[in-house]
């Protein structure tokens, strides 16, 4: 059922890009160092052209790393090694001098939960060990990109270095990369220019890429960050967050320490804006763990006439103050959406489902017998349709069909729904940060802090059920502050100061009201309390509002901030809804939930938790012991 390939037809050499003389001074030292390291059989600069992407596409079609999936509009299916399929936390890496730039010392006994650290001397051993010749025989890609449109005063580049035509050609989805970027790199500050080494690990010879499309070298993983020296190194994972290194690496690890320095903030957030039937368009931005909805979110599709919403990104925002307007303005660094696949359908997420069925290359989903695609949570395929599981073996339906982390890469542009400003080098302003998680019991559905630092103890707070995103499984309750544990660049107790001290370096700053909101909550008895998709429409409304006017009729002020007056939250046409129960705020729930944040806090900085936090939370326990 697939196109026969006409090997004959497909390129195998990759016609010249740019040449290393394209890249400024210590750019072009860097991959010739590289070179002489990873020795490579040909060195490609890429110059971003769709004729190159195309080349990139044959390659992968030749090296049976991509299946093409005729069903659809130049589209592609990649199935990894089972052993390389999502972000790998524990052998993720910060390289300070001083252990505790990175992470704080946790407590006696205590199992730091905050990232890992590596002393300089391990961090180069471990490169020397792995790097030399590991790129034998093969083409050492070098991609020089944006995050962020070229030239922006918010965006950063990066120059990433890789072995794996996947990377090259997702690279070219997710960041802005090729000619005009390597141009705008030499007028700029190379010292400003971020690195990013990867390698799959698996160098040309006997037994490599053809016994294995996916190359990877699992036991050898490796992803190593230097803040310092704005360096990423990473081995062995030709996958997602582990190997497309302008995203979780760049744009929120080292992204978050750039930000430190210079006084803006590095998110796991979403960008919308939300046009209500009456009043004006408002931006907001929103903190959800992994997996738990930011996709859906930032593309929803209101259930509710007269409401617009456009998106600006599903995953990743740099937020920065702009002295104009005297708020908080962020862009989407990226040029792409990597989500993740199960859970989305044309009931969940119709936007997205709109958008990927071109240009887009999935990974891990299941294959269909007429060249498509599926997954988990997708709408069903017709009966006389054959589904190959992402092992490549006809599904028996007891397992997963698709992997839990199965992803589609497709380009921002296509969305239906992309914001007319998604690309505005100067961002879009501010006016609400939601913070948010699956909790299933006691956290109401929507509630607003009462000030600035109210909110950053409730994003310190966060916590969420695990998903199949990170490593962690099962439905226990995780904490994940500020949706960025994995992803913290630096001392969890210094990035909640910087928090605070946001209003204090800019002065006169209007700061985006803090909300956090609990699509996920359930009835003693299991069931759901609320519809959530596009039925949020009828939260999003209140946060406008109370964006729009600190209109207290609309709200009650509870122990652990504003919460929505019952009637305030238009639950017309909902039958089901029980409203009380979904706002309710259950003081024996929240003493709880306090003592465990305390121990959090305790346990993981015991000797870096800010003051004004550790204050935040004692006003918050009396309110609680005042009820
Ligand atoms: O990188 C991966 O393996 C998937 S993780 C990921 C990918 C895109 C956006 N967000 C995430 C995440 O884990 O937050
Ligand atoms: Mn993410």
């Amino acid at each position: 059922f697939f196109q026969l390939l006409d090997l004959n037809k497909v390129k195998l050499t990759l016609k010249r890009g740019l040449t290393v003389k394209a890249l400024p001074g210590k750019m072009r030292k860097y991959v010739q160092s590289t070179a002489e390291q990873v020795t490579p059989k040909e060195i490609y600069v890429c110059d971003g052209s769709e004729k190159e992407m195309k080349m990139f596409i044959e390659k992968m079609l030749f090296d049976g790393t991509i299946f093409p999936l005729p069903k659809y509009d130049n589209c592609y299916l990649a199935r990894t090694d089972p052993r390389d399929v999502a972000r790998v936390e524990s052998k993720t890496f910060i390289t300070t001098k001083d252990k505790r730039d990175t992470i704080p010392e946790p407590a006696k006994g205590v199992i730091g939960k905050l990232g890992n650290w590596m002393s300089p001397e391990e961090m180069d051993s471990s490169i020397k060990k792995r790097f030399k010749g590991c790129m034998s025989g093969k083409i050492m890609y070098v991609i020089p990109f944006s995050m962020g449109p070229p030239g922006g005063p918010l965006s950063k580049m990066g120059v990433q270095i890789t072995d794996s035509t996947y990377v090259a050609a997702a690279s070219k989805v997710m960041t802005r990369m090729g000619m005009e970027v390597s141009k705008l790199m030499n007028e700029s500050n190379q010292d400003q220019i971020v690195r990013c080494t990867h390698s799959v690990g698996v160098p040309e010879g006997p037994l490599s890429a053809k016994v294995n499309p996916w190359p990877c070298n699992p036991d050898q993983t490796l992803i190593m960050h230097k803040p310092d020296e704005k360096l990423i190194v990473s081995y062995g994972s030709g996958y997602g967050g582990n190997s497309l290194l302008g995203k979780k690496c760049f744009a929120l690890r080292i992204g978050s320490t750039i930000a430190k320095s210079e006084g803006w903030l590095a998110e796991h957030m979403l960008i919308m804006g939300i046009t209500p039937p009456k009043g004006e368009k408002k931006y907001i931005c929103a903190a959800f763990p992994s997996a738990c909805g930011k996709t859906n979110l930032a593309m929803l599709t209101p259930k509710v006439p007269g409401y617009k919403i456009e998106c600006v990104g599903d995953d990743i925002a740099w937020i920065k103050f702009n002295p104009k307007t005297k708020m908080f303005h962020a862009i989407n660094p990226e040029n792409g959406i990597f989500g993740v696949a199960p859970g989305t359908s044309w009931q969940s997420n119709p936007n997205a489902m709109a958008t990927i069925f071109k240009d887009t290359m999935f990974t891990n989903t299941a294959l269909t017998s007429d060249g498509g695609v599926w997954w988990e949570g997708m709408e069903e395929v017709p009966a006389n349709i054959q589904i190959i599981d992402w092992h490549g073996k006809l599904w028996d339906r007891k397992k997963p069909a698709s992997h839990p982390n199965a992803r589609f890469c497709a380009p921002s542009r296509n969305l239906p729904i992309i914001d007319p400003n998604w690309e505005s080098p100067d961002g879009v302003p501010i006016s609400a940060i939601l913070f948010g998680g699956r909790r299933p019991e006691g956290v109401p559905l929507i509630y607003q802090s009462f000030s600035w630092e109210h909110g950053v103890l409730i994003g310190a707070m966060m916590r969420s059920e695990a998903t199949a995103a990170a490593e962690h499984k099962g439905k226990n309750v995780m904490n994940d502050p500020f949706a960025m544990r994995p992803f913290f660049g630096y001392n969890f107790g210094h990035y909640i100061q910087h928090w605070l001290d946001m209003p204090k370096i800019h002065e006169g700053i209007k700061l985006p009201k803090i909300f956090h909101v609990n699509w996920f909550r359930k009835s003693k008895d299991g069931k759901w309390l609320w519809p959530g998709y596009g039925d949020n429409i009828r939260v999003l409304d209140w946060v406008l509002r109370r964006v729009s006017s600190d209109d207290d009729s609309i709200a009650v002020k509870t122990p652990i901030g504003f919460v929505p007056k019952e009637d305030s939250i238009n639950i017309e046409g909902l039958s089901e809804v029980n409203l009380k129960e979904a706002l309710s705020v259950p003081i024996d729930f929240w003493k709880k939930e306090i003592e465990s944040s305390a121990k959090y806090f305790s346990d993981q900085m015991p000797d870096d938790t800010p003051s004004g936090l550790s204050k935040e939370l004692e006003e918050l326990k009396k309110r609680i012991e005042q009820g």
